[in-house]
């Protein structure tokens, strides 16, 4: 249970306090009018009882007077607290997404490797949505629905001992069936989230790849996919539901009949004289009170149980180490690789027991077939995720030691994919340097010749972007990411084919800002077309993840060996054409 609360709270049992309290609050509000009407019906009674004393009257007011006042002070108070509670939920919703997120950012990119992506927008939205829920609705009720039996029991045991133990001898018995059948309701509960993740995986991996899709004529077998995962969630929805809601009505029937046994108990009571009416009235009156929020809560128990498997996850994310370090690097320095093994799956190395040097002001292009590893060697340096064997050393600090911001305020990137975010094409560029003038954005769009189709557009730099930039050409947008990379004027600068998808014209331009953004930077540059790399300092090349060749475009010419061949395919390769 404190595990329970421990979870739901986010780690922090102190969010609950306010909803616990206006809970109990509530509780005895709705215990208090009850006792006062019995004093009432107790007054009615002793006049016809004994009638030469009359009416009390001024007793009758007395009561009057403080019920009204009671629930006045009591409704002011609860919906105070109560306003408290929802905001302590929603806050604590809102700000715990927010710590996610972040906590997220600080995460290697294995991990989400590991991950569906929709899982972790479920985990976000669904699963905190479930636990703010549990939070402002079912904490509440859960905690009257229990401190209103245990107060009332240890109150009406000093008034009638056995019509306080025949009301509540039911209740161990519905707890106790809850109780043992915890366990299949946390598995079935678990199975349901698993199956609802699988089908919103597939559900965004179809919209996704819906364009793919489309030139494929692939509905088939897409879509059996996203059927089937429907499907299986369905069957999970049925399974949870067909199952646990006859335990809970079990446990609720079990717990209602103490009612029945209590009414049975009194009446025999009543008859044999030992009960008075008002006390057997009394224990009627209170009876529907004390079981009302227990019947709620168990109506509700299939979700809090699901929710404690939400906040289960929640909290795994949260406890997930983020990366260390706390070293950092003030100038470059050299970019060094010793004895580096990694791969993306620990068992299958993509880079072999790699070591080379890059000195600091040179520009060192990376070549290989494809899948030699060239893009993993600078995600590795960019520390997204980290080496299994060896280190990487940057000024003489190994990055598994330095502060992962830090490393990154030193690297500008250029990257295949480039990814916009739903905003303006202006803040776009801005995410180089947050603090970049509306001139300096022109400046470094001029520079990675973007501005001129920006400046056509009709918004301008105001123009929105479609997410991930799908409202512009792949040119548009590795301009505009050499655009960010320009405005960071970081001191390591990583190319990733970062003129592939320009045409002709437009390439010799960004050559031309590639050159001012790399003058006195130390430059990681994969480039495909080798005619952009010869005046390198130093060629790296790469083959099944190992280094086989280093050197200079004019000495690896001279060796004869890989990178030779390389060259003479594409010098081939320039020269051809479809033939119509
Ligand atoms: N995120 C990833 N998860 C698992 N394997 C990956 C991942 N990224 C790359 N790989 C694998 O690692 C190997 C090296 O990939 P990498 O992208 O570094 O090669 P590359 O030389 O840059 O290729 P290309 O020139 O085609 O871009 C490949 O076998 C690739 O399939």
């Amino acid at each position: 249970m404190n595990q329970y609360f421990y979870n739901i709270s986010a780690g922090n049992i102190k969010n609950l306090w306010p909803s616990a309290f206006a809970a109990i609050l509530d509780g005895i509000a709705k215990i208090i009018p009850a006792a006062l009407l019995i004093d009432i019906f107790n007054t009615i009674y002793e006049s016809f009882a004994y009638p030469e004393k009359g009416l009390n009257t001024g007793r009758m007011w007395i009561v009057c007077i403080i019920l009204i006042v009671w629930l006045m002070v009591s409704y002011a108070a609860t919906s105070f607290l109560y306003d408290k509670s929802f905001k302590a939920a929603y806050s604590l919703a809102a700000s715990g997404r927010l710590k996610i997120a972040e906590h997220l950012r600080h995460l290697s990119l294995g991990y989400f490797g590991q991950r569906d992506p929709g899982d972790m927008t479920n985990l976000l939205l669904s699963d905190y949505g479930q636990v703010e829920h549990t939070i402002s609705h079912n904490v509440p009720q859960l905690i009257s629905a229990i401190m209103l039996p245990v107060l009332a029991f240890a109150g009406l045991v000093f008034v009638d001992w056995r019509m306080a133990l025949s009301m509540f001898i039911a209740v161990p018995i519905g707890g106790l069936l809850l109780w043992l059948t915890d366990s299949i309701q946390a598995r079935l509960s678990e199975r349901h989230v698993r199956a609802k993740n699988e089908a919103a995986s597939r559900l965004q991996e179809y919209l996704a790849g819906i364009r793919e899709i489309k030139a494929h004529n692939m509905g088939g077998d897409r879509f059996e996919r996203l059927r089937l995962s429907f499907d299986q969630l369905k069957r999970a929805s049925i399974r949870l539901e067909g199952l646990v809601g006859p335990l809970i009505m079990g446990a609720m029937l079990l717990i209602r009949s103490g009612m029945t046994i209590m009414i049975y108990a009194g009446s025999y009571l009543l008859v044999g004289g030992t009960l008075t009416l008002p006390i057997f009235l009394l224990f009627l009156l209170l009876g529907t009170r004390i079981f009302e929020p227990l019947t709620v809560v168990l109506m509700n128990y299939g979700g809090m149980r699901y929710s404690a498997y939400s906040a289960q996850r929640i909290m795994d994310v949260q406890q997930h180490a983020p990366m260390q370090g706390t070293a950092s690097i003030e100038s470059s320095g050299p970019i060094v690789f010793d004895r580096v093994t990694f791969g993306y799956d620990a068992d299958t190395p993509v880079l072999k027991d790699l070591s080379f040097t890059i000195q600091p002001n040179t520009i060192t292009a990376l070549v290989g077939p494809s899948g030699s590893g060239k893009s993993t060697v600078t995600r590795l340096i960019a520390r997204f995720w980290e080496v299994q064997q060896g280190e990487i050393r940057i000024g003489g600090h190994s990055i598994r030691d330095v502060n992962p911001e830090n490393l990154l305020q030193h690297m500008s990137m250029v990257f295949q994919d480039v990814y916009l975010f739903q905003d303006t094409i202006g803040n776009n560029i801005r995410i180089g340097n947050m603090n970049a003038t509306q001139a300096e954005i022109e400046e470094a769009a001029k520079r990675a010749c973007c501005h001129d189709f920006i400046s056509q557009l009709p918004q301008g730099y105001d123009t929105p972007v479609g997410e991930g930039g799908s409202t512009l050409s792949g040119g548009e947008k590795q301009r505009i990411s050499i655009a960010r990379a320009l405005l960071k004027n970081a001191s390591i600068v990583l190319l990733d084919e970062a003129t592939a998808s320009l045409d002709p014209e437009n390439e010799l331009a960004v050559q031309q800002a590639i050159n001012e953004l790399v003058a006195d930077k130390t430059v990681i540059l994969i480039a495909h077309r080798f005619k952009t790399i010869q005046n390198t300092d130093k060629i790296l090349v790469l083959e099944h993840g190992r280094l086989v060749e280093e050197g200079t475009h004019r000495t690896l010419l001279a060796q004869e060996g890989l990178y030779a061949k390389l060259w003479r395919l594409q010098q081939d390769s320039d020269g051809w054409q479809v033939k119509s």
